[in-house]
């Protein structure tokens, strides 16, 4: 939204959306709409031309996996700071991102599997668990029209887990399976389980089950509305311009 005041216009972050007829851009454009200190200048999907994104200084991308790194690259090649919560983001993918923005000084990206504060929350706080467990698995649920799986915040959580294990001096984890239907003891995330659901009804959600001496812990994220997303989109969008290179993750906008 934008007012007439000059000194108000100069603030003003120009905001250009791709997806923003998908599921989660329909929220972020509403979102960006009607934040004082946002001006929607393009929202851009499927038939429309990207072009529209020249007028942007930084994009948001909610698309689809597929095609996610050529967005991202015409974003950085055209000086615009991309904000990217598609997911599909493996460690290529991500060394490709740092090598494009090494040769595009002055244009940074942020790129965040989850941009829900409480989901966040989640990946810390099993993060922090992990060390003081024999067992972690983690199970994500989501609706049925999901492209991918395992989720990319299931991706990064089991990424998150793996390292804070290793940092701990811990081994591998205690499993006695030896004949095994093909993918009944579900992908295994750099040494953690990660098992996927699809679901009609459900939205976005995540179990992390944690196992020990004679006790167990669950943590639980459960996402009611996409509206969740989008305060952890903006707060990206205002920070993106000052932060150099790649942000891997919102943890590090919130002082976690
Ligand atoms: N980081 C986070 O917090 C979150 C991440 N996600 C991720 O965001 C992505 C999108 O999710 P969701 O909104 O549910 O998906 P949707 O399929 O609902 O939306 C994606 C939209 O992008 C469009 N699209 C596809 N290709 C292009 C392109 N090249 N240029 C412009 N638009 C394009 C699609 O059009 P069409 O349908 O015609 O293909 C569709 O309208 C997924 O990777 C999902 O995992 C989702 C929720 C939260
Ligand atoms: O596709 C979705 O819906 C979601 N995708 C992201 C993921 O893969 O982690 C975030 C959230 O789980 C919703």
């Amino acid at each position: 939204m934008v007012s007439g005041d000059p000194v108000r216009l100069a603030a003003v972050i120009r905001v250009g959306v791709l997806g923003a007829r998908g599921r989660v851009g329909v929220e972020v454009c509403k979102a960006v709409d009607a934040a004082d200190d946002m001006e929607l200048v393009a929202a851009v999907d499927v038939g429309d031309s990207i072009e529209a994104l020249s007028a942007a200084e930084v994009v948001v991308d909610f698309t689809h996996p597929d095609v996610v790194m050529d967005n991202l690259k015409w974003c950085v090649e055209h000086g615009v700071h991309p904000v990217v919560g598609t997911t599909g983001f493996d460690a290529g993918r991500l060394a490709a991102v740092r090598d494009l923005l090494a040769a595009h000084p002055g244009v940074n990206a942020v790129i965040a599997p989850n941009f829900g504060i409480a989901a966040v929350l989640m990946m810390h706080f099993a993060q922090q668990a992990a060390r003081y467990f024999d067992s972690v698995e983690i199970v994500e649920l989501h609706h049925p029209n999901k492209a991918d799986a395992p989720s990319g915040t299931a991706r990064r959580t089991a990424e998150l887990v793996a390292e804070a294990r290793r940092a701990a001096g811990l081994g591998a984890m205690p499993d006695a399976t030896t004949s095994e239907l093909p993918g009944a003891r579900g992908a295994d995330v750099d040494g953690v389980r990660v098992h996927g659901v699809r679901l009609a009804g459900l939205i976005a959600h995540q179990e992390v089950l944690l196992g020990g001496d004679g006790e167990t812990l669950t943590i639980r994220h459960d996402t009611m509305s996409r509206s969740s997303f989008t305060p952890g989109v903006l707060l990206a969008v205002r920070r993106v311009r000052d932060r150099p290179g790649l942000t891997l993750g919102l943890e590090h906008l919130l002082d976690l």
